[in-house]
């Protein structure tokens, strides 16, 4: 399974939201990190063939996918970032509703329902009407559609917003699951989603892909820029102002703050071993997710 992406842009006026992206996608998790307005949703949204490239091609395996048509929805599994639920239907209605949506024959479309409801864990709330939802049950009903055809290439934008950690964990797992012969793409900003599940982490900035690596390779690229530094309650706003700080630890004995520089930011700045979270920082100035 290859989807591999060739040049591929997406123009809105003069804005280049995505910008010349080349990569190829095999079996895995991908974990997809941007700050606000980077590109990501508008790229998910091509790979899924909802919105299609200003130029460039995006294909499945050698063939293009906007020739593949019904053929590519048939192997898709796509969870947006804002999904419009049906207020009245019940989870269970909601989710027979996209099975039939999806060419799903109705006993089958009944056998799996029921496993997808028991595997995020809403079987018992199966009646309940969609408007009734809390945000992380309704995105779990967004997991299960998203889901319900076994899709080979699953692309889920920022699903975890709204989850609590026990349910993030149980998503995460899940997705490390399935992914052993699937593409998942996952968009985040939160970095403890991907810490353990990514094969690969994309980093997308100003519609540009500017890195795709593992996860302890890009770590590595910035090892000798990751700081702790003793300091004073006093000196953290001059720290502040010239250096990006990522968090700020009291101790008994005074104040470590981790900075991230490609100088040494204090005569007694020691480098520290590196996290994703830094990783972030690195690449976006905007505060890491929770
Ligand atoms: N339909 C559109 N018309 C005009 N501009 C758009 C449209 N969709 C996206 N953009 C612009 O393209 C850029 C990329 O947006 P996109 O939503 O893809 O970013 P993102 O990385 O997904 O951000 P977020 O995490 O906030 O969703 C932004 O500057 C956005 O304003």
């Amino acid at each position: 399974m290859k989807l591999k992406l060739e040049n591929v842009s997406k123009v809105f006026g003069d804005k280049k939201a995505v910008d010349n992206v080349t990569t190829e996608l095999t079996s895995g998790v991908y974990g997809f990190l941007g700050a606000n307005g980077s590109g990501k949703t508008t790229l998910m949204r091509m790979l899924a063939a909802v919105s299609m490239p200003t130029s460039g091609v995006i294909s499945l395996n050698g063939e293009d996918i906007s020739d593949m048509g019904a053929r590519y929805r048939d192997v898709l599994g796509y969870l947006p970032q804002h999904i419009g639920f049906y207020k009245s239907f019940s989870v269970e209605k909601f989710l027979q509703y996209i099975a039939s949506l999806k060419g799903l024959e109705k006993r089958e479309a009944k056998e799996r329902i029921a496993e997808l409801l028991e595997m995020v864990n809403l079987s018992e709330s199966k009646k309940v009407k969609m408007g009734k939802l809390s945000g992380g049950m309704k995105q779990r009903v967004g997991i299960a559609q998203a889901l319900l055809n076994d899709p080979k290439v699953l692309i889920v934008d920022e699903p975890t917003a709204g989850l609590d950690p026990k349910e993030r964990i149980r998503f995460r797992n899940l997705l490390a699951e399935i992914a052993s012969d699937r593409i998942v793409l996952l968009s985040t900003h939160i970095v403890s989603d991907i810490e353990y599940i990514a094969k690969e982490i994309l980093i997308m900035k100003d519609g540009r892909l500017i890195q795709k690596d593992t996860p302890q390779n890009l770590m590595k690229h910035i090892a000798s820029n990751v700081w702790s530094v003793d300091a004073s309650d006093a000196e953290i706003p001059s720290y502040q102002a010239s250096y990006k700080v990522g968090n700020i630890t009291r101790r008994a004995e005074g104040i470590d703050l981790r900075i991230i520089s490609e100088k040494k930011p204090a005569p007694q700045a020691v480098n520290v071993p590196v996290n994703l979270e830094d990783l972030y920082l690195y690449y976006f100035d905007e505060e890491v997710g929770a």
